[in-house]
């Protein structure tokens, strides 16, 4: 795996990889950095007529429902309905899951076009999990994580994804593999859509590596934790935080990553 990662790291470099962004307001700028930062390049569109035109000349989609409306839910379907026609890997971000009737709903509409990976923290996780598994889907466990990662298990089977749970460990479940990846810091819960970079990192090496999104959702992770970790070493606060993390994506070389990864596997 670690060879793998290193070598997804310099794949993404190589062929800067585009990456197509249906996001939030937000994030959309520093998103479209940390893209770059890792060597990828973004492109941000949300035009009903430019939807599937868009999809055919970029190597991944990242859905993220972060401020949504229904101008923007249609491009998605739109957007969507196309990478699947070409077999495309897409990528869901369901950013306040549970919040609202309308998120949970619209979450439903999306699961049922079957993302490739799911990326969201373990509460957004447990509620899309809830949400289609009836009331009483994850309410017994009281551990967080432990919750998550049955709702993750759940989320894989039912839909075919490969499901990221992220958090101070973040939990990469795939059909019969699960990864943790425990590289990070608090402070990156300090800076707003460090998630959402997460999903979108996570766009740019599906990109890449189109046949294996499992190991492309391993290597983004790993990469951004292990960024998170040298930058918060740099940073006085949230707001060096967020500019130093830029830094390290760019920086950081593969080596460096196969030798800081922590990571636990386990086959079920
Ligand atoms: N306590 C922590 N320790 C280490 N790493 C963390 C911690 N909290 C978050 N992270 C890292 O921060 C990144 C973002 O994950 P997080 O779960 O905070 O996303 P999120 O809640 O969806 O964020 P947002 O909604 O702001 O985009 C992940 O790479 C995760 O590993
Ligand atoms: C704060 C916020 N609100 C909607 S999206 C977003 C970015 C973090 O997900
Ligand atoms: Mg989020």
């Amino acid at each position: 795996m670690k060879e793998f990662i290193r070598e997804q790291i310099l794949t993404v470099r190589k062929q800067s990889p585009l990456v197509h962004s249906i996001t939030n307001y937000v994030v959309m700028n520093n998103t479209a950095n940390a893209l770059l930062a890792v060597g990828a390049s973004p492109i941000m569109a949300h035009a009903h007529s430019e939807m599937a035109d868009m999809v055919k000349i970029v190597g991944a989609l990242v859905i993220n429902i972060g401020t949504l409306d229904e101008y923007w839910v249609k491009s998605m379907e739109l957007a969507i309905g196309q990478a699947n026609t070409l077999g495309k890997p897409w990528i869901l971000d369901p950013v306040g899951a549970g919040a609202t009737p309308y998120r949970d709903e619209v979450l439903k509409q999306l699961l049922e076009l079957k993302p490739t990976i799911i990326r969201g923290n373990a509460s957004e996780i447990m509620a899309l999990a809830r949400k289609n598994a009836g009331p009483t889907k994850g309410v017994d466990s009281t551990e967080e994580s432990a919750a998550a990662v049955e709702a993750a298990r759940y989320l894989q089977q039912e839909f075919g994804s490969v499901v990221c749970v992220s958090g101070a460990v973040d939990i990469i479940v795939g059909k019969d593999t699960t990864i943790l990846l425990s590289n990070g810091h608090p402070l990156m819960a300090k800076v707003t859509g460090m998630g959402c970079t997460a999903t979108a990192l996570i766009g740019a090496f599906a990109a890449a590596n189109p046949t294996d999104p499992f190991c492309a959702t391993v290597s983004a992770m790993a990469l951004l934790g292990i960024a998170g970790e040298k930058a918060a070493k740099l940073s006085n606060g949230p707001g060096s935080m967020q500019v130093n993390i830029l830094d390290q994506l760019y920086q950081l070389t593969d080596e460096a990553v196969a030798s800081l990864i922590k990571l636990e596997e386990t086959h079920v």
